[in-house]
């Protein structure tokens, strides 16, 4: 079977990606989240004309030239309007947020007012009429489009929502990705080893991965290199309601590389198996009914670098958000053999120097070695059969973080 190139791999990866169906959460819980449905508003803010500072309401003609002494009929805090009328001579007391009484057409703030005591106050700067006041329907009117669909919920939008009078949203709901990791030589971290084996790392990164772009992970563990036991974590990813199947190794071409058994075993229709990339040839992809299934690569790096190239683009869909990789043109500073028909995802070290990106390779680029990938934090990106490179030639860098 001929390598599958990284921009297909991709492409029928995604097809048929579209966000999941909606759900409601309150809107104390749905920070993080996208909205599945536009969000309109149930009211208009503000509902009155309502005082934007402390003061003096009162009628413009009254304030227009000073001094003027007014006589204080009554007070307006926020939430407990003035019911009177405000007449010629007149001023209520007033406070930021309350609604600004009838006949009054302009706040005085306090500053500018003298207390001649006896319920009179004398007005010391001209105030014209609008001023200091917020008019009803300022921010939104009952019935506008306030959010669209498909918008992140930030701070700023769940706070308008509220606003909005809306106790819950409807939101897409968050993908659900199980991860199975696969290998007799694994345990957990925090594990006793015994001398052939190594602690299962990969999960873990997949996870971050899968988090970051709001889906949700199950980890399912780790099945032993035995048909039935990969089996029965399958089964337990579809029973969970799994959205994407992750498995971690095994989808080589050992005689203990089981996963694509097991899993067109289970019913998995396999899409493709092998990419043309480096790391991450024996990338695996097919569909279980509705799940996929992301075969990744046991090797640690190349676990993630796929997860970063393949499952995190997969759950911003599913999720409904854009997800677009950080590509940036960069300076190599070191000179790179001609590649060959694999695209490949160089660990280097980023830096900007004099206003412009330069990225150093590492020498050793071995997909075992993670600590070298958690010390990358760009991926040099090499065409399939890209030229020898002289240090100083423009290259193109994912960059990592
Ligand atoms: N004859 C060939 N051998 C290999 C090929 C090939 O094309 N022909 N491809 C190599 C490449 S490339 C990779 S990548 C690996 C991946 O193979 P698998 O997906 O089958 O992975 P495993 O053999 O199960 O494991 C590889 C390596 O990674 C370690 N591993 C596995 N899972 C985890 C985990 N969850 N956490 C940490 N480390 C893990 C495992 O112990 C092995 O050391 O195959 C090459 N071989
Ligand atoms: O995916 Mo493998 O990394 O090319 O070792």
């Amino acid at each position: 079977m001929a390598l599958v190139p990284v921009a297909e791999a991709l492409e029928r990866l995604l097809d048929g990606a579209t966000a999941l169906s909606g759900e409601s959460v309150p809107l104390a819980d749905a920070a993080g989240r996208v909205l599945a449905e536009p969000v309109v508003a149930l009211r208009t803010q503000p509902p009155f004309n309502a005082s934007a500072m402390d003061g003096y309401a009162a009628r413009s003609a009254d304030v227009a030239s000073v001094p003027a002494r007014l006589s204080v009929i009554g007070v307006a805090p926020a939430g407990r309007g003035f019911t009177g009328i405000v007449g010629k001579g007149e001023a209520v007391r007033i406070f930021t947020g309350a609604p600004v009484p009838e006949g009054a057409d302009t706040i005085v703030i306090q500053e500018n007012v003298r207390d001649l005591s006896g319920g009179q106050i004398e007005v010391t700067e001209p105030t014209s009429a609008g001023r200091n006041i917020r008019r009803a329907g300022l921010d939104f009117l009952h019935g506008d489009v306030l959010l669209e669909k498909g918008r992140l919920l930030d701070p700023a939008a769940l706070s308008l929502a509220a606003s909005a009078n809306h106790p819950s949203l409807t939101v897409v709901r968050r993908p659900l990705v199980a991860i199975i990791a696969t290998g007799d030589e694994l345990l957990p971290p925090g594990s006793e080893l015994g001398p052939d084996q190594i602690i299962s790392s990969n999960a873990y990164g997949v996870t971050a991965t899968a988090q970051s772009v709001g889906a949700r992970a199950l980890d399912l563990g780790i099945a032993a290199d035995r048909q039935d036991a990969i089996a029965a974590l399958v089964r337990k990813a579809v029973e969970a309601g799994a959205d994407v199947i992750v498995t971690l190794g095994g989808a080589s071409v050992g005689d203990h590389d089981l996963i694509q058994d097991v899993l067109t075993g289970e019913g998995m229709r396999l899409d493709f198996w092998k990419i043309a990339m480096r790391p991450g040839k024996p990338l695996m992809f097919g569909r279980l009914g509705n799940i996929r299934c992301i075969g990744l690569p046991g090797n640690p790096v190349a676990s993630l670098v796929c997860s970063q190239l393949f499952l995190k683009p997969l759950l911003a869909r599913l999720g409904g958000r854009n997800y677009r990789q950080d590509i940036c043109a960069a300076r190599l500073a070191a000179a790179m053999h001609a590649n060959d028909l694999r695209q490949d995802y160089v660990r280097a070290v980023v830096r900007e120097e004099a206003g412009q990106l330069v990225a150093t390779p590492f020498s050793i680029q071995d997909s075992s070695m993670l600590r070298m990938l958690a010390d990358a934090n760009g991926l040099i990106v090499r065409e399939p059969f890209a030229p020898a490179a002289e240090a100083g030639d423009e290259c193109s860098v994912l960059m990592l973080r």
